[in-house]
């Protein structure tokens, strides 16, 4: 059954630093879920509670049922709780496969020495999940480099491969932390319509940190924004382009009337579609 992602009064702190003070917010199954802010605003570090790498000193994740805060992060993996990273970390002298193989681990059945001894089960487990992969690499866009050393790949092919590895785990729902960073517009638009792609034909929820403001506003059915570690607006794109302390946090003003900002902003994503 789809499954929600909660997060309920999270709050992180570091030694007396403040990084998340009372988070909330809910991730529909389904859904295309934005969380953005200003530099340092704690998206990456929500991103890291969910994940179990950092653990909330207050409030819950719950993914469905399950209450992630006292999971570690394998566990959380294991839940369907699958992660594209900010900084692409691949095995550079491993193929594009080999790469995508390593994400199959936790859904490998066969023991080592079953495997190490070539077992028949091992095999026949092995071609399985080479199968699946490869599928994985067409629906990416992957088949021409599957061979291809990680590390021989321009930056858009890396965060590609980054994007096919998370969903080589077979998430439920998949957390992506900038993943159009440094791209040039056209693959943004092709990363953007991969997105909708996992939403609508693998029906994998996507949470999704980036700066792309237009990229977001046209791909996310929800967005939550954050600004120095509180919620400061949560709603529809529309919702919260309109919304007063969004304007502030992004805008850095507080003197013009909240209609000016709105049109501001809206002028500016306009500017930069
Ligand atoms: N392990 C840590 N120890 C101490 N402070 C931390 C740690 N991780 C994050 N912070 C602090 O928490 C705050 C939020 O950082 P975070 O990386 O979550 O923000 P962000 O919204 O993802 O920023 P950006 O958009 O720049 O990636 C920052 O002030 C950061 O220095």
């Amino acid at each position: 059954m789809a499954r929600s992602l909660t997060l309920q009064d999270v709050s992180l702190r570091f030694g007396g630093i403040s990084v998340l003070d009372g988070v909330s917010f809910t991730v529909n199954p389904g859904s295309i879920h934005a969380v953005i802010g200003p530099n340092g605003a704690g998206k990456s570090s929500c991103f890291n509670v969910i994940s179990g790498l950092y653990r909330a000193t207050a409030g819950s994740v719950h993914f469905g049922d399950v209450d992630l805060c006292r999971l570690a992060p394998h566990q959380i993996a294991a839940q369907g709780v699958g992660r594209a990273f900010q900084n692409i970390a691949l095995a550079p002298h491993e193929t594009v496969l080999d790469n995508l193989m390593v994400a199959r681990h936790r859904l490998t059945r066969a023991g080592m020495i079953s495997t190490a001894l070539a077992l028949p089960s091992a095999r026949r487990e092995a071609a399985a999940h080479r199968q699946r992969v490869e599928e994985i690499a067409i629906f990416v866009g992957l088949t021409d480099v599957l061979r291809a050393p990680a590390g021989t790949l321009s930056y858009g092919w890396r965060k590609k491969v980054e994007l096919a590895r998370a969903l080589a785990t077979e998430p439920d729902i998949l957390m992506l932390d900038e993943p159009v960073a440094g791209m040039p517009a056209g693959e943004k638009m092709e990363i953007a319509a991969l997105i909708r792609a996992i939403r609508d034909a693998l029906g994998i929820s996507v949470v999704l940190v980036e700066h792309d403001m237009p990229m977001v506003m046209s791909l996310a059915d929800h967005i939550t924004v954050l600004d120095f570690g509180r919620r400061i607006a949560d709603g529809t794109p529309r919702e919260v382009m309109a919304d007063f302390h969004v304007i502030q946090a992004y805008l850095g003003t507080t003197d013009a009337p909240a209609d000016e900002l709105a049109d501001a902003l809206n002028q500016e994503v306009a500017d930069r579609a």
